[in-house]
């Protein structure tokens, strides 16, 4: 029985199925139209076809076909009535159109329309672009409009119509109206429009390409110190210096040295591994006379001069600003210039060189770091005459070019080969980088060397190198090479003045760049806060911490106009961070009401950490409101006045919170601060707040796993034990770290070692005083109001009309307009936290301008007119 039920209506649907199809007319809308571009397509795609064919063959058989098609007197005849034989592949029509496209038409050029008429209907069947028709018609229009003319002017001669009646057309024209050469200016005008223009072509590389093509050209350097007239020993250094770009040590220099055996050993005779410098000053007692150079003239990518030194084993690569040598050496010296090639270095002449922290590029005083306007809304116009602070109030260091004592390198290379020998490790090869504090010594072990066996020995090898702060990476990331990081007697201090004059950071597009220190290879360490995208910083006291915050903010200040850009800076310490209360009006964000804008006590921290969750959340909200997904994307539509102002809708600057001492925060806050700033740290991104928090002591107990997780980026200065390295690294090494600046720094998956830009107080005096003087806003930037639960209930007891909130009549005209006496619509209205209206709902009931509360309902308004209110209020106060 079963079986019979169910059978029925599968009965029923076959027949709907079968009968569908014979209705016809039901047939969807969609499948139509696809039917309706499938056929178009293979149309296309077949006259496409067969035109370019029939053109091909058109230039094989064009002569005998057009004997026939000008003796029928007329395509028309031609098809119809004509019976002679045809040679196109294409029969007569193909012919026919052939001689039309061709020789009537646009010559060889035709074919560009022929075959976008076939990729087109390849298109329409594809459903998908194959051919771009509007990069298509702009070759077409080329073709047309400069192929057809240039071919008929080039083969003016030829009997086949390469440029079509077109191009012979506009080639008689122009021969007799501005004559041949005329007309080649008219054919290279026309070209380099659709080249530049249309096409927008970049003809720089192709000029690069072709330059590098050319033999590098050597040039003698004159007039500078340490360059000698003397042609002759020009001619030797060349002579010398043939293919030092894969310096190999000389078989002389080989056979020099000495054979050296491993202890115990006595049978295996060992290789001097090769020893390559990359560094920077040499000593002072170096002659710069006796030494020849030569400047080889290479196009790169980016402007870096260096000096290379060869020497027996020895190859060094210095930038070439830092030129004190010494009489001692007889290198071969040669100035490698890397540089875009510029007329100047064609030339060969005006070679100079400069200090590396390329002081033409700083700003002229009261000049200052771009800020980006002429968008339609241009926020800084809230402080139209806001100056930004100049380079001229930081110090200038003494110049900053990094030293290195040639002995000293030896010294440590040697030292560090035989320790790794005495633990039966071979060195292929050894490379000394030059940083401001550190030398970097790149190690290529010899074959057979297995990393973890170096890695194992690490605290023997430092023990034996005996030198303070020694860090080995066994292996570097990325390189499959050791390295092991020695401090340099003559530590550099890194001019935050020099970093901020760096094109790099002039120059940069990121929304909070911070420019931190430079790199090992002297590179300036230059990253954007907004993508770190919060900070953790450690290191013992008096390591650097307090100038590495100061290096961030001074960096901000120099890159950020006040509208861009608040702080909320917290600093339990009260003394590191007061300096910047001078720019509270500013630059500063800080609670309603509140007196103090660099805030010290820890129950208003929780409190203003707190007011930041509510300005995050408010912030979410006008970005769902806006559509946008991001601060960047609100801010754009901002600009473009696609928000409106009426809707709540304003530009929102980026706000960095600056915790120093954090430590003491949590010692005395505990949960009650740690969860607002974890919920800050998973959440904020998006809305442009940024965390920097700073400790001395980074336990467990302070840096929790949940602060740890949500703060990816850290900084570790000096700690004083392994297990503090660990615990703000994930990683060993900061306990190796030699102070004063010195830093590791962990973002994304690197581990770098910066040594941190210097910035001393009085500078930073300087720079918030210069910025103070001017005219800021009228306070500080307010945040959303916060107060914890005790506090309201303490007002809620006794409310003191003499301490009326600043938006109380504007409030009370607010309520008494729209006759409702509802907290959220002030809320609303004002923008005020929930506690702020509630207190001042409070009050309006104390001055009788609303009822007492009622519920979740709003309350009853007893004032009806706003003049009433006038009066009333005048009564009152
Ligand atoms: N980048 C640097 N370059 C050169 N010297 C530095 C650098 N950073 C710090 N120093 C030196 O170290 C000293 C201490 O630095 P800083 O005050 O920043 O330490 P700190 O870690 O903040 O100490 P604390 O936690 O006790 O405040 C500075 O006065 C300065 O002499």
């Amino acid at each position: 029985m079963a079986a019979t039920k169910t059978k029925k209506p599968t009965e029923n649907t076959t027949k709907k199925a079968q009968s569908a199809p014979k209705a016809g007319k039901t047939v969807d809308p969609a499948i139509r139209k696809r039917n309706i571009r499938l056929a178009i397509g293979f149309i296309c795609l077949l006259l496409g076809s067969f035109f370019t064919l029939s053109i091909i063959s058109y230039c094989f058989t064009w002569q005998e076909d057009q004997n026939n098609l000008i003796s029928s007197q007329g395509v028309f005849n031609f098809l119809f009535h004509d019976k002679s034989p045809v040679e196109n592949w294409c029969g007569r029509l193909g012919a026919a159109a052939a001689h039309l496209l061709v020789f009537k038409g646009v010559g060889i050029a035709s074919l560009l329309f022929t075959v976008w008429l076939g990729a087109w209907g390849v298109n329409l069947i594809n459903g998908s672009k194959i051919i771009q028709t509007g990069k298509w018609i702009r070759w077409m229009a080329l073709g047309f409009l400069f192929l057809c003319p240039f071919l008929s002017f080039t083969f003016a001669s030829g009997s086949f119509p390469l440029g079509g009646a077109l191009g012979n057309g506009l080639v008689n024209w122009s021969n007799g109206f501005i004559g041949k050469a005329g007309s080649i200016f008219m054919l290279v005008t026309v070209f380099c429009f659709f080249a530049f223009i249309v096409f927008q072509w970049d003809i720089k590389p192709l000029l690069h390409r072709a330059k590098s093509l050319i033999p590098a050209k050597r040039v003698d350097v004159e007039d500078v110190p340490f360059s000698t007239d003397e042609k002759k020993n020009n001619e030797e250094a060349e002579e010398k210096f043939k293919g030092y770009k894969n310096y190999q040590p000389e078989p002389e220099a080989k056979e020099d040295k000495q054979e050296m055996t491993i202890a115990g050993n006595s049978n295996n005779k060992l290789k001097e591994p090769e020893f390559e410098i990359n560094g920077l000053q040499a000593e002072e007692d170096y002659e710069p006379e006796d030494l020849e150079m030569t400047m080889i003239e290479k196009p790169m990518e980016e402007s870096n001069k260096t000096l290379e030194i060869n020497k027996g084993g020895i190859h060094l690569e210095l930038p070439q600003e830092a030129l004190f040598l010494t009489d001692e050496l007889e290198e071969d010296i040669s100035l490698k210039e890397e540089m875009p090639e510029t007329e100047e270095n064609e030339e060969g002449l005006d070679f100079e060189i400069k200090t590396v922290e390329e002081p033409a590029k700083v700003p002229a005083n009261g000049a200052h770091i771009t800020v980006q306007s002429g968008e339609p809304y241009d926020p800084s116009l809230d402080l139209p005459n806001y100056k930004f602070p100049t380079l001229d109030l930081l110090d200038e260091m003494e110049q900053s070019a990094i030293s290195f004592d040639r002995e000293e390198l030896e010294k440590n290379k040697n030292q560090i080969i035989s320790t790794l020998r005495s633990f039966g490790i071979e060195i292929q090869r050894i490379t000394a980088t030059v940083g401001p504090t550190v030398t970097l010594y790149e190690i290529v072990p010899a074959e057979g060397v297995r990393i973890s066996k170096i890695r194992n020995l690490e605290d023997d090898i430092a023990l034996n190198l005996a030198a303070l702060g020694i860090r080995i990476i066994a292996p570097i990331p990325g390189k499959g090479t050791i390295g092991i990081e020695v401090p340099n007697t003559n530590k550099q201090i890194v001019s935050m003045r020099s970093l901020l004059a760096s094109d790099k950071f002039v120059n940069n597009k990121m929304s909070l760049p911070i420019a931190l220190g430079k790199k090992i290879d002297n590179d300036n360490y230059i990253v954007d806060l907004a993508t770190m995208p919060h900070l953790l910083m450690a290191g013992a006291t008096g390591q650097g911490k307090s100038v590495g915050i100061n290096a961030i903010l001074v960096s901000l200040l120099y890159k950020k106009h006040p509208s861009q850009l608040k702080f909320v800076m917290v600093d339990p310490k009260k003394v590191e961070l007061s300096i910047y209360r001078l720019i509270e009006k500013h630059y500063l964000a800080m609670l309603p009401n509140e007196e103090e804008p660099i805030i010290t006590d820890t129950k208003k921290v929780v409190n203003t950490v707190n007011a930041l969750c509510i300005e995050m959340d408010n912030r979410y909200e006008l970005l769902k409101d806006g559509g946008a997904r991001n601060i960047k994307e609100y801010n754009d539509k901002f600009i473009k006045r696609r928000l409106n102002p009426n809707n709540g809708h304003k530009y929102l600057p980026f706000i960095v919170l600056v915790i120093d001492e954090f430590a003491d925060l949590i010692m005395t806050a505990g949960k009650e601060v740690e969860m607002p700033i974890a919920r800050l740290a998973q959440l904020a991104r998006a809305v442009g707040i940024h965390i920097i928090i700073a400790t001395q002591r980074p336990s467990v107990n302070v840096i929790t796993g949940i602060i740890k997780a949500n703060f990816p980026a850290r900084m570790a200065f000096k700690v004083s034990a392994k297990v503090d390295s660990r615990t703000i690294l994930d990683a060993g090494g900061a306990d190796q770290l030699i102070g004063r600046g010195d830093m590791l720094v962990s973002h994304g998956s690197e581990l770098l070692r910066i040594q941190c830009a210097f910035v001393d107080t009085p500078e930073v005096e300087r720079i918030v005083e210069f910025i103070g003087n001017q005219q800021g806003y009228s306070s500080a930037f307010e945040l959303p109001e916060y107060e914890g639960a005790e506090d309201d209930r303490v007002e809620k007891e006794s409310v003191d009309l003499s301490k009326r909130d600043k938006m109380f009549e504007e409030c009370a005209r607010m309520v008494v307009n729209s006759q409702s006496g509802s907290t959220s619509m002030l809320q609303r209205k004002f923008n005020l936290g929930y506690n702020r209206a509630g207190r001042i709902m409070d009050q309006l009931e104390a001055a009788g301008i609303v009822g007492g509360a009622s519920g979740s309902k709003p309350r009853d308004v007893l004032i009806t007119t706003e003049y009433e209110l006038e009066r009333h209020l005048e009564e009152l106060f």
